[in-house]
C-alpha cells in the first residue's frame, strides 16, 4: 500500500506545503550536471565518471537535447518498513523530458540524483518541482549501507 502526501512529507526535508500531493511529495531541482568522463560498473565494483555543473543562463539551466545528471535539493529519509519510488512530474514530461530513477531502499538517507533525458530544449529554474515521491510499505532484508548512504547532507556542496 502506498502512503499518503502527508506521510512522504515527514520524511523529506525540507518540505514546503506547495510540495505536498495527494499520493507523494514533489522534489525540487537543485542543480544538473554534465558526464565529461566514463564511468564502469564492474563485477566487484564500480566507479562514477566525473560530472562538471552546468551554469545557469539567466536564472535557469538552459538544456539542449542530451542526458544530464539532475540533483535534487530535499533531503529524503527512506524509512524502514518502506520502498521509495520516483516518478518524472507529468509537465516535465509534457514537455518531452523524462527522469530515470532506481530504487530508493529502506533506510537511504540523503540527496539524491536522478537522469534527465531532454528531447526538446528546455529551461528548468533551480528549485523548480521535477519529481514526485511515493513511498509503500515493503518487507526488506536489513537496511541500504551502500556507498550513497548520507549523500550531500547537511553539508552545501553541490
Ligand atoms: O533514482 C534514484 C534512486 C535511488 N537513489 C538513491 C537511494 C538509493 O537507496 C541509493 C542507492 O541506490 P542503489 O542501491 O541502486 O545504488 P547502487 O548503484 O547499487 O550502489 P551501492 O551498492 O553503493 O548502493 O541511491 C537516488 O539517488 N536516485
Amino acid at each position: 500500500m502506498f502512503r499518503s502526501g502527508a506521510f512522504v512529507a515527514d520524511h523529506v526535508e525540507p518540505t514546503a506545503d506547495s510540495q505536498v500531493q495527494p499520493n507523494g511529495v514533489d522534489l525540487t531541482l537543485e542543480s544538473v550536471l554534465e558526464q565529461v568522463e566514463p564511468g564502469r560498473l564492474g563485477v566487484d565494483g564500480k566507479r562514477i565518471g566525473d560530472r562538471e555543473h552546468i551554469s545557469l543562463t539567466d536564472g535557469a539551466y538552459a538544456l539542449p537535447p542530451g542526458g544530464y545528471v539532475l540533483q535534487y535539493a530535499e533531503t529524503i529519509t527512506i524509512p524502514e518498513g518502506h520502498v521509495g519510488f520516483l516518478y518524472p512530474r507529468s509537465s516535465l514530461m509534457r514537455n518531452s523530458c523524462m527522469l530515470n530513477t532506481a530504487v530508493w531502499d529502506a533506510g537511504y538517507e540523503g540527496r539524491g540524483e536522478g537522469l534527465l533525458q531532454v528531447h526538446y530544449d528546455v529551461e528548468l529554474e533551480p528549485g523548480a518541482r521535477v519529481a514526485q515521491l511515493v513511498l509503500g510499505r515493503a518487507n526488506h532484508d536489513g537496511v541500504y549501507d551502500g556507498s550513497y548512504q548520507g549523500e550531500r547532507v547537511g553539508s552545501t556542496e553541490r
